[in-house]
């Protein structure tokens, strides 16, 4: 686990961090969302002691980092560099070499870095970050920007694992899709403050009095739908061929509406609630 309370930075004159507090708790995968230059790289290197802090405190400082930089030995071959990191973390070469196994780059790894693509890179620089064990937390910093598919999903099923096994796990994306399916919390960051944070459920609500649900229903019952929900006084807010969209008051619980609309015989292929994705709150 890893606390920074109200940290601030500085370069120069200017404030880039402004009095951030944020949590990277055990059995979390934790994630910061931002645009370019909101700061995001900045607080992971406070994190790693790259920078000193301007003010504020930062508890636990055990990480393992994979960093946003390019910045490997570059004339060391893959696998003495892995061998390398091992060494110095006191790691497991042979957990490095099943990992460069799943995601493709075992065959490389007698090659120079130099001679690497840059996602190979970034498997490489993920593989020394993942292994090792005993840290406050694993920091990932855009893991799978310029990663193909499915690596980049192999490398979320594994900080997944990191997770289970009761791991703290920071991560910084720009694929909001990505963070979307494995981030517990959320620190929104805008211009070096936290904007909002939470979990997606919070930090995605509306912001409405009311909650609104979107209904898929067969199109020869929709009115049929249409008018179950007018008598039980449900307000619909819009509708389409197929869908509707009612509004219900917060403090409504929504297994009222659901047990006798199962009841009514009517066909619903799909019933969600209406959220606000991620990217819209982030940016
Ligand atoms: N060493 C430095 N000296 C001066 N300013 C810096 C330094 N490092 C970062 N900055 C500034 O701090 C701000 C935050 O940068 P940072 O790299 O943390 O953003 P980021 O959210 O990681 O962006 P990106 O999504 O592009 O990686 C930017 O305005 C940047 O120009």
């Amino acid at each position: 686990m890893i606390e920074l309370e109200n940290v601030s930075k500085n370069f120069k004159d200017k404030q880039v961090i402004k009095q951030v507090s944020l949590e990277i708790q055990n059995g979390k995968i934790t994630t910061i969302v931002g645009e370019n230059g909101a700061g995001k790289s900045t607080i992971i290197g406070l994190i790693c002691g790259y920078y000193f802090l301007t003010s504020g405190k930062i508890t636990g400082k055990q990480v393992s980092v994979m960093p946003d930089a390019d910045n490997m030995p570059i004339n060391m071959t893959g696998h003495n560099f892995l061998s390398f990191m091992c060494d110095l973390k006191g790691a497991s070469m042979q957990q490095a070499l099943e990992l460069s196994a799943e995601l493709g780059i075992e065959q490389a790894l007698n090659k120079k870095i130099k001679t690497y693509s840059f996602g190979m890179k970034k498997k490489l620089s993920f593989i020394q970050a993942y292994v090792g064990e005993s840290y406050d937390a694993y920091i990932f910093d855009e893991p799978t920007s310029g990663v193909d598919v499915p690596s980049a999903y192999t490398m979320m099923a594994l900080i997944r694992k990191l997770k289970s096994s009761n791991q703290a796990v920071l991560l910084t994306s720009h694929n909001m899709d990505e963070l979307e399916r494995v981030g517990d919390y959320f620190y929104i960051l805008k211009a070096g403050s936290i904007a909002r944070q939470g979990t997606l459920k919070e930090v995605t609500e509306l912001g409405l009095a009311n909650r609104r649900y979107m209904i898929d229903v067969s199109v020869d019952m929709k009115e049929q739908l249409k008018h179950f929900m007018e008598s039980a006084g449900i307000k619909i807010v819009s509708e389409n061929e197929s869908y509707i969209e009612i509004e219900i008051m917060n403090h409504m619980d929504i297994s009222e509406i659901m047990k006798p609309l199962l009841n009514a015989d009517i066909t619903i292929n799909g019933f969600w609630e209406e959220r606000s994705h991620l990217a819209n709150v982030a940016f």
